[in-house]
């Protein structure tokens, strides 16, 4: 048996996702629980409705969090480090209050949280700190004592993240037709955001100009490319585009998306395309339906061809990243110093989400930040 590793001061993870139905009843609950005041036009809704129908009414992203829990569970059982891990959604059970009301009974005092969005943005990080603090409020308002909830940084430019995508682009392009494969275009792809939302992406000192969001999925893209570059000897051409635009069309998202994206590099003469989900944990809904059936059917249409590459899922280096990162967190909490682990130009992310980082439309309570209203 491994030494034990030092989890202290913390006694439980929390794996905190989006959640998605598990069946066709479960999809129209689940898109009004998602969608609840944020303005988006039915016609979009009911699209997205079909996206799941199309799937029998099931999201993959369950079925994968559980993958991720045995494999974390594992990794932690397998290198001594004695943490429970337990998991709670937004938006579909298991929700998030239930989870961590049992969490509370079962007696967990400091809670670390790790949630499946490895970049800055109000979706993927404040919006998810305001769910946890409006289940605080619910404990409280319960009468049970609430206890100190901490987040893991943005683990995008970790190697236990990237080096997976890395093997899933090389993996893509080795798929493809001999003929096709050295003049392969890359297109990186990640969720769209409206720009307001990008430019405000990160803490204030950054904001502007796609803000941490599009510059985090940069350094990614970067990354990848270089050791693609590194291990074939071929240089393929790049970009970051975006896919799964929702809100109203007169509010200006991130673009170029995917699917224009393919039909431009094909005008353009590229013979291939692989395409790399990098803003994404795991093969999420928008991963089966807006690139493996919407953007391949266009490539499809235009004769050609195009590889959707592998996202991290519950790849054992991922859960072993997740460890790093949570030792990496509890040393700095005792004071102990560390070196955190990240590759790229833009070094580890904060700890700690400072004052106005990511700010929302409408400002609310949000935990696990500077600005938390709860130790
Ligand atoms: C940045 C980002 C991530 C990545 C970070 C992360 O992973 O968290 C993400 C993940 C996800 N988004 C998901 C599903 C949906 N997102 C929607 C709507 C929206 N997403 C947005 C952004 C993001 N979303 C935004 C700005 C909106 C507009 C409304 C709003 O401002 O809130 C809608 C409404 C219909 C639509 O318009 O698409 C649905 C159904 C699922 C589950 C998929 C599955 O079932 O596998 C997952 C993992
Ligand atoms: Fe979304």
């Amino acid at each position: 048996m491994p030494d034990a590793l030092d989890p202290t001061p913390y006694d439980a993870l929390l794996l905190l996702s989006f959640g998605g139905p598990e069946g066709p009843n479960d999809v129209v609950p689940f898109l009004e629980n998602v969608t609840r005041g944020r303005g988006i036009p039915k016609e979009r809704l009911k699209e997205v409705g079909q996206h799941y129908f199309l799937f029998g009414g099931v999201s993959p992203i369950n079925d994968q969090n559980r993958a991720l829990l045995d494999a974390l569970r594992k990794d932690f059982a397998g290198h001594g480090l004695d943490i429970p891990v337990h998991w709670g959604n937004r938006n579909w059970a298991p929700y998030l209050t239930d989870t961590l009301r049992d969490m509370v009974r079962d007696g967990h005092r400091r809670i670390l949280v790790l949630a499946t969005s490895a970049y800055a943005s109000y979706s993927g990080c404040r919006q998810y700190r305001e769910n946890l603090a409006d289940a605080l409020a619910t404990l409280e308002a319960e009468g049970l004592e609430l206890p100190r909830i901490d987040k893991l940084r943005h683990y995008f430019n970790h190697p236990g993240f990237v080096e997976p995508m890395i093997d899933g682009v090389l993996e893509s392009l080795a798929d493809l037709p001999d003929d096709v494969r050295d003049g392969a275009h890359i297109a990186f792809t990640t969720h769209s955001i409206p720009t307001s939302a990008a430019d405000t992406s990160g803490p204030a000192e950054g904001h502007g100009d796609g803000g941490a969001y599009v510059r985090q999925h940069l350094d990614v893209a970067k990354l990848i490319a270089d050791a693609v570059r590194e291990r074939t000897g071929v240089d393929h051409p790049w970009q970051l585009v975006y896919q799964s635009r929702s809100g109203a069309p007169h509010i200006p998202w991130l673009e170029p998306d995917i699917c224009d994206h393919i039909e431009e590099r094909h005008a353009a003469g590229v013979p291939a395309v692989v395409m790399a989900p990098i803003g994404f944990v795991s093969d999420h809904m928008e991963v089966l339906y807006d690139l493996d059936t919407e953007a391949t059917a266009r490539a499809a249409e235009l004769g050609l061809p195009v590889r959707r590459s592998a996202t991290v899922g519950a790849d054992p280096r991922f859960a072993a990243a997740v460890r790093e990162l949570i030792l990496e967190r509890a040393a700095t909490e005792r004071g102990d110093r560390v070196t955190p682990c990240a590759l790229g130009t833009l070094g580890a992310s904060h700890d700690v989400c400072p004052v106005g980082c990511c700010p929302a439309r409408a400002p609310r309570p949000a935990a696990a930040g500077a600005d938390s209203p709860y130790a």
